[in-house]
């Protein structure tokens, strides 16, 4: 007859076992209802199903956040390109809307809304996505916080990584190559996001109105910034060109940034230096951004905060003289934007956030800057704005009249050699009638006009 192992515990040992761990098992609820406070028990059961339906759950879910490691999250944008393409019949919401009147040619733009499940299927594998939003806000701050659920089955996450995710980037840099619609942002301080609106501005490099070769020579340094990354990372440069644009008001500086735009297909966040309020907020504002952008920052000498490292005490002071000169000026008890956090971001350490990148500076008071913000190598490039030139005419009789020869410019540009008048002041005066024999010589007149005026005055 078979034995028993020798091992087994008898009855006895089993029964002395089992009242040991009850008395263990109820010593440790005690514990846990009688001593820990509520909150903790409530996080704990909550951490407890978590866990326990994570472990039992065949899913995984991947997490892609709007900002990753304080500047915008690439990831995320590419999602954000991708997803309107993969809206199929599974699909609940849609957000539509258009800038224009609605015709069957130009059908409305599609977003994702918020909460709206997109199911994407890829190589076998079935992809759930979400958008989320999340509000992070203390008594100082109150932000939105967007992120993407990515539901996927746990063992396809490796593929997810090495395959689908690359997939998504590249297919977005296609779509985001060829955008056909450019956005301008402003900042909203309020609610601490950048807004944007449709950028339309007709500005070209053809129907900009300046010296031949400055234009080309403007035209072939974007040309190369954009296509020397790899020198860029070469010789440990971030991938960024900054531009200062001067000169007097109406000169083309405006109509040169939508030129640029426009030329590269690059969005355009116009910054007005005064709405942040610390160096810090300008850090926030400037790396919400995103790459293949232009970043612009009008007047420059206009934001008096900027054109000096001051101390708090003095912008207080010079606040209530600098209102009245500007009312751009914003007034407040916040420490505003110092010098060195602007600089931090043209070449410091914060320089190397973010890829291909143009910065833009506006002044009409080149002199008024500080010298820091001239220095050699800071902004890369500096382009005068000139008075209009007899080319510049040529190039704006050519727009505005269709003309391109004619008899009175001998006249017109021998004026121009010795009147200062700028491009925008022409474009008026050639805007004036639709017929071009009366505009060119109401506008010879103009011309002398303002010759005998500036003899008299001996400007
Ligand atoms: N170089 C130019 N070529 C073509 N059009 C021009 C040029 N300069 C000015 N204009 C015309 O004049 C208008 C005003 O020009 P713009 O706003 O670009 O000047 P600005 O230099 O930016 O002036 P401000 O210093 O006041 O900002 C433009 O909308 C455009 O129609
Ligand atoms: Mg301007």
């Amino acid at each position: 007859m078979a034995s028993l192992p020798e091992q087994l515990p008898s009855f006895s040992t089993l029964l002395s076992l089992y009242a040991s761990f009850s008395a263990m098992a109820m010593l440790i609820r005690t514990l846990f209802n009688e001593i820990l406070p509520k909150r903790f028990q409530t996080y704990i059961s909550a951490k407890f199903f978590d866990i326990a339906s994570a472990c039992l759950s065949s899913d995984f879910t991947f997490i892609i956040e709007e900002r990753w490691q304080a500047v915008h999250n690439e990831t995320f944008r590419a999602v954000e390109a991708y997803l309107p393409t993969r809206v199929g019949p599974s699909t609940e919401s849609l957000l539509i809307g258009s800038n224009e009147p609605l015709n069957p040619r130009a059908l409305p733009k599609q977003r994702i809304p918020v909460d709206c499940k997109i199911v994407d299927e890829f190589h076998g594998m079935r992809l759930e996505w979400t958008l989320c939003n999340s509000v992070d806000s203390n008594k100082y701050f109150h932000r939105e916080k967007r992120y993407f659920r990515l539901c996927c089955k746990k063992g396809d996450r490796d593929r997810v990584m090495k395959s689908y995710l690359p997939h998504i980037a590249s297919t977005a840099q296609s779509i985001l190559n060829r955008r056909e619609t450019l956005n301008i942002y402003t900042y909203d301080q309020e609610s601490s996001v950048w807004e944007s609106v449709v950028f339309k501005h007709p500005a070209t490099f053809e129907t900009l109105a300046m010296e031949p070769e400055l234009k080309q020579l403007i035209k072939g340094d974007l040309d190369s910034f954009v296509a020397r990354k790899d020198f860029f990372k070469g010789v440990g440069r971030a991938w960024k060109r900054g531009y200062l644009l001067y000169g007097p008001p109406g000169t083309g500086k405006s109509s040169l940034v939508a030129a640029i735009a426009n030329y590269l297909r690059y969005n355009i966040y116009d910054l007005q230096v005064q709405t942040a309020r610390s160096d810090a907020d300008l850090r926030h504002i400037l790396t919400s951004t995103t790459n293949r952008s232009i970043l612009l920052i009008e007047d420059i000498d206009c934001g008096s905060k900027v054109s000096h490292d001051r101390t708090r005490v003095q912008d207080v002071q010079e606040d209530t003289q600098d209102e009245q000169q500007s009312p751009s000026c914003i007034s407040s008890n916040d420490p505003g934007v110092t010098l060195s956090g602007l600089l931090n971001f043209l070449d410091g350490l914060w320089s190397s956030c973010g890829d291909e990148r143009i910065i833009i500076f506006t002044t009409n008071h080149k002199e008024k800057l500080d010298p820091a913000l001239l220095r050699p190598g800071r902004m890369d490039v500096h382009i005068y704005m000139d008075y209009c030139t007899p080319a510049a005419f040529r190039k704006l009789s050519a727009t505005y009249l269709g003309i391109e020869h004619h008899p009175s410019f001998v006249t017109i540009e021998n004026l121009l050699q010795c009147v200062t008048v700028t491009p925008a002041e022409v474009a008026q005066q050639l805007m004036k009638s639709d017929d071009p024999e009366a505009v060119l010589q109401s506008f010879i007149h103009f011309l002398g006009s303002k010759r005998d005026q500036e003899i008299e005055t001996g400007s």
